[in-house]
């Protein structure tokens, strides 16, 4: 029978059969990804095969290809990875302006992995709210860069309802992760668009308490409309893997762009003679913001850091 991974709990996992039922199952068998080691062989999103026993009890066979998955180093010496979502439509980054600010550099980061790992993104931009003049000034300047270099944005107010309906009309029949670094208002927006969803999550911390500490796990939420939420409880952003220095550039769509008119091609933007890249810095095409944001990255891949994510 086959069915959709929509919660790993560390020990076992609930999957949503064809016909509706959701069973909980082990799993059987050894389950590899290439090149990977991972601290979970199945994933939240996973499209699975699973035999019932005539015990009652049922476990998964079979995992099918994922289209996509995203990553996170178990720790930053760890060769361990653990996944934590599978077969994603696109993600949701929540970033705020104000109380908290979202830097740049976060959103870049962020919107770079999920390049590399093939996801579309949508900034979510809320508290609109509780912005005063510069604040909402500066917000559509935000909206402006990342539209144009092709990155849907949406404002909300999460406590207002502000925006809630398309964001809503956004999500129908996807499967989306919900991102956004502590105090943006995830939760309460989850509960915007889930009126029912604070009872689940307290479901879910309570399985976590039973001596799960280090790791949190994924859950899938179904929308009303069809489609599914993935919230990821303590995970702030997801780690990079491992991108050669010439290929960072590659996750900032105007920078590659641009980067085809470089004398060298393996130009990394900074001091290179004929670099296209920094004189379109310089002429205000590429924004200053993201150009410094490609930097960090790369400074982060010769300091060795790649691996810890941000
Ligand atoms: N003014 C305003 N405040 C909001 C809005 N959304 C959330 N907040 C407030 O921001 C604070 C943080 O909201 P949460 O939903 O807990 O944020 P979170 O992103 O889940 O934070 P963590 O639990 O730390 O991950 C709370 O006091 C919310 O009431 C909004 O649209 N406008
Ligand atoms: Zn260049």
């Amino acid at each position: 029978m086959k069915g959709l991974v929509i919660k790993n709990t560390g020990s076992w996992y609930l999957v949503k059969t064809e016909d509706g039922r959701c069973i909980e199952c082990k799993i059987k068998g050894n389950f590899r990804l290439k090149g990977i080691r991972s601290t979970n062989p199945v994933a939240v999103g996973d499209y699975v095969q699973i035999i019932l026993n005539q015990e009652g009890t049922a476990f998964i066979s079979e995992i099918e290809d994922r289209r996509n998955y995203i990553i996170r180093r178990a720790s930053n010496l760890s060769k361990q990875s653990h996944i934590i979502a599978s077969n994603l439509d696109q993600c949701m980054l929540i970033v705020t302006v104000n109380y908290p600010e979202t830097s740049t550099t976060f959103i870049d980061r962020f919107l770079a992995t999920a390049e590399a790992y093939r996801i579309p993104v949508k900034l979510i931009f809320n508290k609109i709210d509780a912005y005063d003049e510069d604040d909402l000034h500066y917000l559509d300047s935000l909206i402006h860069l990342y539209t144009t270099i092709g990155y849907p944005c949406f404002k909300v107010s999460a406590t207002q309802g502000t925006g809630i309906d398309l964001l809503k009309s956004e999500l129908c029949d996807r499967i989306t992760l919900l991102s956004g670094h502590s105090g943006v208002g995830k939760s309460t927006l989850i509960n915007a668009i889930l009126p029912d969803a604070s009872a689940r999550t307290g479901e879910i911390s309570a399985a976590h308490n039973k001596g799960m500490h280090t790791t949190t796990f994924s859950e899938m939420f179904a929308l009303e409309g069809g489609g599914y939420l993935i919230d990821t409880p303590g995970i702030k952003g997801f780690g990079t893997f491992d991108m050669e220095e010439e290929e960072i550039g590659h996750y900032f769509p105007e920078i590659f762009k641009i980067s085809a008119e470089c004398r060298y091609g393996n130009c990394t933007h900074r001091h290179e003679p004929g670099c296209a890249v920094r004189q379109a810095v310089e002429e205000h095409y590429i924004s200053e913001s993201r150009y410094q944001s490609y930097l960090s990255m790369l400074e982060d891949k010769e300091e060795g850091k790649y691996r810890t994510g941000y």
